[in-house]
């Protein structure tokens, strides 16, 4: 039997109707995540990452609103259930890691007490439980017993984003959704936090979301990735194909702006230009502005098509090399 995907969206839609326009943060997002794997969803800021991961949850707040599409989570569609199912899923079913840990805990509350609760919401124990301790040695707390009993603010950053991943992996979830988890850490600490949700999710068969704006993380992190640039999906492959063999102009750029250890600093290549407005998108490709290789064609607006194996591109020179490529390999059998 196949068990399907754990998370399936297609043609995500949400929109912000403001006085200043309407801006399409998330126009027509489709791609999936099986058990086990880490999707990256990579852009710039601006891109609609983080727009995509709340609309999966809906947890878009005014004046923001899903307009179209659909999220199935293990078969059921997100976008169809009432608030009180859709409660019920997001604190069973789906766990979020958010850039500043904070947003997850409160500050009055020792760590302990804030993981019992976790449990007691589900009828599975309080702060005495041992499923607590069990839950903090499991994100490689060097000392459980202290750091129950620690309030947050007692603890560093990177710390407090272990109390958090555990909070979101003590009720087992299908689906992680991290949005930035590790932008505000160390250098040295994001690894370890890296790793860390790699191993858990690695574990338990949970399908990771990993939203992020650093191809480096990606790097560390995904089996596939999926490249966002003013609100579409315009690239989408496994780690390996879309670092050897990018398509889009667009993930070239991002590539070519990682840093890298012999560049000297300060030197780091940024991709030219802007995004463009996103409450006044230009017809076309949203990259042609940007893009050294647009041409006429241009002006109409591309597909996410197959250009390979597993991988797509939303851009017409990449699927008329892969149509020649596909030509010439005919030709040659
Ligand atoms: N409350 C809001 N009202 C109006 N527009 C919004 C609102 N929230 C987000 N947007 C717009 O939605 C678009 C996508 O934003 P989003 O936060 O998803 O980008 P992102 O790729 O996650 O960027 P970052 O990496 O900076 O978090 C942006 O153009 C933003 O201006």
């Amino acid at each position: 039997m196949n068990p399907g995907p754990v998370l399936a969206v297609e043609g995500l839609t949400t929109r912000f109707r403001t006085r200043r326009g309407t801006v399409t943060a998330v126009d027509g997002v489709s791609f999936s995540v099986g058990r086990g794997e880490t999707l990256g969803l990579v852009g710039e800021s601006g891109s609609g990452k983080s727009v995509t991961a709340m609309s999966i949850l809906r947890l878009v707040a005014s004046p923001g609103r899903i307009e179209g599409g659909s999220v199935m989570l293990n078969g059921t569609d997100l976008l169809q259930l009432d608030e009180e199912q859709m409660r019920e899923r997001r604190s069973t079913q789906a766990a979020l890691v958010f850039q500043n840990p904070m947003t997850a805990l409160n500050p009055v509350f020792t760590v302990g007490w804030q993981l019992g609760e976790t449990l007691r919401a589900h009828g599975r124990g309080d702060a005495s439980s041992p499923a607590v301790l069990q839950a903090l040695r499991d994100v490689g707390m060097p000392d459980p017993e202290r750091q129950a009993a620690s309030f947050p603010h007692q603890m560093s950053g990177g710390m407090r984003q272990r109390v958090v991943i555990a909070m979101g992996m003590l009720n087992e979830p299908q689906l992680l959704i991290a949005d930035e988890p590790t932008t505000a850490l160390d250098v040295t600490i994001q690894a370890q936090v890296l790793d860390l949700m790699k191993q858990l999710t690695h574990d338990h068969g949970t399908a990771l979301l990993l939203i992020t704006h650093n191809m480096g993380v990606i790097a560390r992190m995904c089996d596939r990735v999926a490249v966002m640039y003013a609100g579409e999906i315009v690239e989408e492959a496994p780690v390996d194909e879309l670092f050897g063999n990018a398509r889009h102009p667009y993930t070239a750029g991002l590539l070519q702006s990682i840093p890298r250890v012999d560049q000297p600093r300060g030197k780091l290549p940024t991709l030219p230009g802007a995004p463009p407005d996103m409450s006044a998108l230009p017809g076309g490709c949203r990259f042609r502005d940007r893009c050294p290789r647009a041409q006429e064609r241009c002006l109409s607006h591309p597909p996410l098509a197959e250009v390979g194996p597993r991988h797509s591109a939303r851009c017409w020179l990449a699927q008329d090399a892969a149509e020649f490529e596909t030509m010439e390999m005919s030709d040659a059998a």
